[in-house]
């Protein structure tokens, strides 16, 4: 009777592996319910405990992709911030305006025609990180207090 038991464990655990191979699930546990018939031949029931969102795995895996992207665009933007920074710099320093609402309107069509509406916020965002200031209010996020903001005309 042990030997029985034993034997129909071992089937157990290699349909459970074997299950888990074919369907992608993955068994955090597994039942055995089994009994005895006549001609003691045993009967088993596998009553296989899965995760409770069997797609989980994938959404964790796609949440990674995200999160790499995320850093990227974060490590764009702060590259793009100090070029715009140098430019805005150099422009001041040669007795220019702070910011050209002519070039942000260029920036913010090229964000809307690729994106859409969404774009455009999206782009305000992005030259506001940049730019330090908002055309019109002279507030600034960084720059060094002796630095006039000059609203573009
Ligand atoms: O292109 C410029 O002239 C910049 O100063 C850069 C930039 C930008 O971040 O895109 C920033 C401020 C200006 O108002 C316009 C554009």
């Amino acid at each position: 009777m042990c030997d029985a038991r034993h034997s129909l464990l071992r089937i157990v655990a290699r349909s459970v592996g074997l299950l888990s191979v074919i369907t992608q699930i993955r068994p955090v546990g597994a039942f055995l319910i089994y009994g005895w018939q006549g001609g003691g031949r045993s009967v088993g029931e596998v009553c296989i405990v899965t995760e409770e969102n069997p797609g989980a795995s994938a959404i964790a895996a796609h949440r990674e992709e995200i999160d790499e992207l995320d850093l990227r665009i974060i490590e764009l933007l702060e590259q793009r911030s100090q070029i715009s920074r140098r430019i805005q710099s150099l422009r001041v320093g040669q007795g220019g305006t702070r910011t050209v609402l002519s070039r942000e309107m260029t920036v913010l069509e090229q964000y809307t025609a690729r994106l859409g509406r969404p774009g455009a916020a999206i782009a305000m965002s992005v030259l506001e990180f940049c730019r330090g200031v908002r055309p019109g209010d002279g507030s600034r996020r960084s720059e060094s207090p002796d630095t006039p903001a000059v609203t573009a005309t």
